[in-house]
């Protein structure tokens, strides 16, 4: 028969079908695993009580085959998983019961008419409710962050259902800090004086740049009004500086003529789209999905602000202003932290002036999506798309972790690992490729109504404890010169790894039909589109039409307007010039008239001036007449 690949997103609970139900088997711990070169999920049924009720868990009740191994595989880099129970507050124990025995939890479930089933997950490290973040701290991430030595960086992802404390353990709070500010105080402590206040040096596209004067100047440009739009934060940054320190002992690290510089980017992925959270410059709150290339195994995101943090409050300032931008961007696409996965990475690039080498180390900090089915998210709309492209990076993340685990099995390289598949994996392909360490921290909330996500969680997660990665040392080269990591683990066939397998395939094929239903689902979605799409070409046609007739009757309608505003104009014009030549007329007419009658007393003047000469010259003849005879 053939085998299905392990699922974790359709876990079937195994306590329902005896047939399905894991046989008993001596349990292996994860050391004996790790030595061995392998690890796995084991499945144990205790004893079945004859009334088919539960018994109640005793540790005596449990027989452990502890395996001694060997040591040979010491110095190998595995995939770290490790699990995190958050408190539960609710008292009744429910169907489940959950108990912690050194690196494996024992999960002991019964159903109303089933008989009980126990399940043994041994992880790298279990820690139960009562753990603080800083043991949380100290045991997974304080030893991987290791940027002197020239090591490449790691990748710390968060997994598990929505409420089970991802975040808690990424950030954490006020009083109890997570492990992102412990890691800042950590690089920041260990580095302090080799830090560079001057930006000057900088990773682009993967390559060291030195920065020109102008470069340095925007850079600090961007920090500038990253600090003038966050509420002052200076005292709380303190505040939790000290309670890090006061559980901690960080000392300043011996770096000789090394200059540090350190760059933080912060991204969110939502609906398989990569949102910038540190875009200055952009509209705040307002975002642009971007694109995410690979560069020999390397992913890089283009046109990425990877903004400076040359001291703690820089790099405090960045962590909250891409919390913030979240904030805004999830208003503004209806997102939010549980739909969503968010990356913080801190850059950090050493320059040895001495000798000039450039190294780089790069620790990515993923608090992915809550890991919902997409039967209690809701099947409608967005919220399925959502859904769908959770699951997609979720189950491409499952099938990187599948493919990486069949090729150790294999001890060559079988297949590829597709992390080109969803955007999530593209990021942290270098850890997936084998190229960084990658430490996993599963986060379950042991609440009766999470049963089936929680075994889904459990069933991921032991897939991912199966990979042990190798160092650099012992990758081989491809090909097409992308570089894989050799696996050199054997996985222990055991019945119960068969047991699990059946259950799996069950799964698998629960999980095949729900997907043969989307693809229907899909199908006739798209017939409907393509007839809405027909629908609406038909009413553009007649839309056109009826505007076109509209602008024709409107073009008439106003050309008859202006043809009557012109006849009026032209009437009045005319009554117009009618009136003024009348009065023209009149006043002519009235003109003439004077001038004759002015004509007129002119004759008259004359005649009158006539005989005023005549009486002159008879009165001047008088008078000569009268000195002619006086003489
Ligand atoms: N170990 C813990 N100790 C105390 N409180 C915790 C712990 N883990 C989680 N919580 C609390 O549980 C609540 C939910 O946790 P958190 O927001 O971290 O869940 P999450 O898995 O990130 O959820 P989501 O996927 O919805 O973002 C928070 O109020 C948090 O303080």
């Amino acid at each position: 028969m053939k085998r299905a690949q392990p699922s974790f997103l359709n876990a079937i609970e195994n306590s329902v079908d005896r047939r399905r139900r894991p046989r008993p088997i001596s349990r292996v711990n994860l050391e004996s695993l790790l030595t061995r070169q392998s690890c796995m999920t084991l499945s144990q049924d205790p004893p079945l009580p004859s009334t088919g009720e539960m018994d109640e868990y005793t540790e005596e009740n449990e027989q452990y085959e502890q395996d001694s191994g060997s040591s040979d595989v010491k110095d190998e880099e595995t995939v770290k998983v490790c699990l995190r129970l958050r408190p539960n507050k609710k008292s009744a124990p429910g169907r489940m019961i959950f108990h912690v025995k050194d690196n494996t939890l024992i999960v002991r479930c019964q159903g109303e008419n089933v008989s009980s089933s126990t399940k043994h997950y041994t992880f790298s490290n279990v820690f139960d409710d009562k753990v603080s973040q800083a043991e949380v701290f100290d045991s997974c991430i304080r030893p991987a962050i290791r940027p002197t030595l020239g090591e490449p960086g790691a990748t710390f992802l968060t997994y598990g259902t929505s409420g089970s404390g991802k975040t808690y353990t990424l950030l954490g709070n006020e009083e109890q800090p997570g492990i992102v500010p412990r890691s800042i105080e950590q690089i920041y402590e260990e580095l302090c004086d080799n830090i560079s206040l001057e930006p000057s040096l900088k990773m682009e596209s993967m390559k060291p740049i030195p920065l020109s004067d102008e470069s340095v100047l925007d850079e600090l440009r961007k920090l500038r009004v990253i600090k003038s739009r966050l509420q002052d934060t200076e005292e709380s940054q303190i505040m939790l500086s000290e309670i890090i320190q006061s559980q901690h002992q960080f000392q300043p690290l011996e770096m000789g003529d090394k200059r540090v510089f350190i760059w933080i980017s912060f991204v969110e992925i939502y609906n398989e789209n990569v949102y910038d959270l540190l875009n200055v410059d952009g509209d705040f709150g307002k975002r642009k999905p971007m694109k995410v290339l690979s560069n020999d195994g390397n992913a890089y995101i283009k046109g990425l602000s990877t903004l400076y943090a040359g001291t703690k409050t820089d790099a405090y300032n960045l962590l909250q202003y891409g919390l913030q931008s979240a904030t805004y961007g999830s208003t503004d696409v209806n997102s939010n932290s549980s739909r969503s996965h968010s990356i913080f990475t801190v850059t950090i690039i050493t320059h040895s002036v001495s000798t000039q080498r450039i190294s780089q180390s790069v620790y990515k900090f993923c608090d992915l999506a809550g890991s919902e089915r997409m039967k209690k998210t809701g099947t409608m709309g967005d919220r399925l798309k959502e859904a769908q492209k959770i699951n997609t990076s979720l189950l491409v993340l499952g099938r990187c972790l599948e493919t990486v685990h069949k090729n150790q099995k294999a001890k060559k390289i079988h297949d590829l690992v597709p992390v080109r598949d969803s955007k999530l994996t593209m990021i942290v392909q270098s850890a997936l490729l084998g190229k960084e360490p990658m430490t996993m921290i599963v986060n379950v909330y042991p609440l009766e109504e999470f049963y089936d996500e929680t075994v889904n969680v459990l069933n991921f997660s032991s897939i991912a404890k199966q990979i042990i990665i190798t160092k650099e040392r012992k990758m081989v080269k491809a090909p097409h010169g992308t570089r894989y990591s050799f696996f050199l683990s054997q996985a222990i066939t055991s019945p119960s790894v068969n047991s699990d397998k059946n259950q799996l395939l069950m799964e698998y094929e629960s999980l095949k039909q729900e997907n043969e239903r989307l693809v229907a689902e899909t199908e006739q979605k798209n017939a409907e589109i393509v007839c809405l799409q027909r629908k609406l070409a038909i009413q553009e046609f007649q839309l056109r039409n009826e505007l076109t007739d509209n602008f024709q009757q409107h073009f008439v309608k106003m050309e008859e307007s202006c043809e009557m505003r012109i006849r009026c104009a032209k009437e009045q014009a005319v009554i117009l010039y009618k009136h003024q030549l009348a009065t023209l007329e009149k006043m002519l007419k009235s003109k003439d008239q004077l001038i004759m009658e002015m004509e007129d007393e002119q004759e008259e003047y004359e005649k009158k001036l006539k005989d005023y000469e005549a009486e002159l010259s008879k009165y001047q003849r008088q008078q000569s007449r009268n000195r002619r005879q006086s003489v």
